[in-house]
């Protein structure tokens, strides 16, 4: 972890008992405006149970295994291929995106569902190089990036011969430049935390006349997003964390809405082709979000996101986030409670501005740590070195269940 900046824990209020905490937990959850959403899904039936790792697979909307069911026995099992026109498979890849777009700022027709993140990685960072032109030779690639990211983003430099320069988060808005083509920034470090300046990245990257990629894996349905507001070129994001997809959901694509006519796709499958059906030899891209598209789409997984991301109804992506920093605010607080002073540091950033839904914590002994709290009943995961990581899923994770976490925590690093 050398390169990560190790933040202490804020001194918090004076030392608090197990049960002034859990008496405001319980006050936290009564006055918790999204409280009513944890219904609407599938958890433990064990109050012991805490789940807190919905930063990597997030839990089962209630609403899926009904919808699932009927997709299989109705959908497929009976009206087969006319379900392609008649219940409304081949437009799904547009309509779901068209669900999650306000979750992420987009007005409708930029978003389409569809392949994994790392393939719409791909998608973006050739298709921006390809319309940055060629005397801008250099892509700037986040060097503390997921690594799947950092693999297409070389891999597609390689392929359009351009130059991959990793740089920090913080380094873009200098390091990028008239020769920059392309910018790749995760908008949440899976490691840290780190909620990073996105606008202030993207208009540094703007100035440069460069596109900025942004990845947001872990803010989609954490906190609000704005890309269209922001001026976001393209955008990736994965379906299976916060928005509750289910393994393996298909991904999110942004396409910009000024940048759809002229992207050109390194994947130009058919359902990308301006009329699929016409099945001419020449290919003549969508001019909309469909440009977009590859190949045929994996349709039960992906009509398994669409019954998943009804839990969004109604939902306002300000109030995630409010309870969102409640929630790891309050995290923090226990844990200082109740785990001996010194054995944890708080890798996250303390600063609102800069910390996206999830805790890490840095503790030498990490992975027995969390082996030792998953068989308590405490779920979260660890990133090797040492980093403890907590997420924190404003739709269903409650306070109470934030108190309980620390303190077992506190139990078994004390
Ligand atoms: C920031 C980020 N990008 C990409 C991915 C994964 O991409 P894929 O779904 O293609 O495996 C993850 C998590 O797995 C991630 O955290
Ligand atoms: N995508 C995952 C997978 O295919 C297997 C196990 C975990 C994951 C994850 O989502 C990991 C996650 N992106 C992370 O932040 O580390």
């Amino acid at each position: 972890m050398s390169e990560t900046p190790m933040t202490s824990m804020s001194p918090m209020s004076p030392d608090a008992e197990p049960a002034d905490l859990q008496r405001e937990a319980l006050r936290l959850d009564g006055a918790d405006k999204l409280a009513d959403r944890r219904d609407a899904f599938v958890l433990d039936d064990s109050p012991e149970t805490v789940y807190l790792d919905g930063n990597s697979l997030g839990a089962l909307p209630r609403a899926v295994p009904d919808r699932l069911a009927h997709v299989v026995a109705h959908e497929w099992g009976s009206m087969r291929i006319r379900s392609w026109t008649e219940s409304g498979w081949w437009e799904a890849p547009e309509r779901i995106g068209d669900r999650i777009a306000p979750l992420v700022g987009a007005a409708p027709g930029q978003v389409v569902v569809g392949d994994s993140t790392s393939v719409n990685v791909f998608k973006a960072v050739v298709g921006a190089v390809r319309m940055a032109g060629e005397e801008r030779d250099e892509v700037l690639v986040d060097a503390t990036t997921f690594p799947t990211d950092g693999y297409l983003a070389a891999s597609a430099a390689r392929l359009t011969g351009r130059t991959l320069r990793p740089v920090t988060p913080a380094e873009m808005p200098a390091a990028v430049g008239p020769r920059t083509a392309a910018v790749l920034v995760n908008h949440v470090d899976y490691r840290t935390g780190e909620l990073h300046d996105l606008p202030g990245i993207t208009a540094a990257a703007h100035a440069a006349g460069a596109y900025l990629i942004a990845d947001l894996c872990h803010t989609a349905g954490a906190l609000p997003v704005e890309l269209d507001a922001r001026g976001v070129d393209f955008a990736v994001g994965c379906t299976y964390k916060y928005l509750n997809g289910g393994p393996g959901s298909p991904a999110f694509l942004y396409l910009r809405r000024e940048h759809q006519a002229a992207f050109d796709s390194p994947l130009p499958g058919w359902h990308s082709h301006r009329d699929p059906f016409g099945m001419t030899a020449d290919y003549a891209p969508a001019r909309d979000i469909r440009a977009g598209r590859v190949g045929t789409p994996d349709l039960l997984s992906m009509l398994a996101l669409e019954a998943a991301l009804e839990v969004w109804d109604g939902v306002d992506i300000g109030a995630v986030r409010d309870k969102s920093l409640a929630l790891t605010d309050f995290f923090l607080h226990c844990v200082e409670q109740y785990a001996p002073p010194g054995r944890l540091e708080c890798v996250t950033p303390l600063d609102h501005d800069r910390r996206g839904s999830q805790v890490s914590l840095y503790c030498e002994d990490a992975e027995p740590v969390m082996a030792e709290l998953i068989s308590r009943g405490i779920v979260g995961d660890h990133r090797r070195p040492g980093v403890l990581r907590f997420g924190f899923a404003p739709l269903y994770t409650s306070f109470t269940d934030v108190e309980r976490a620390a303190r077992v925590l506190g139990e078994v690093v004390g």
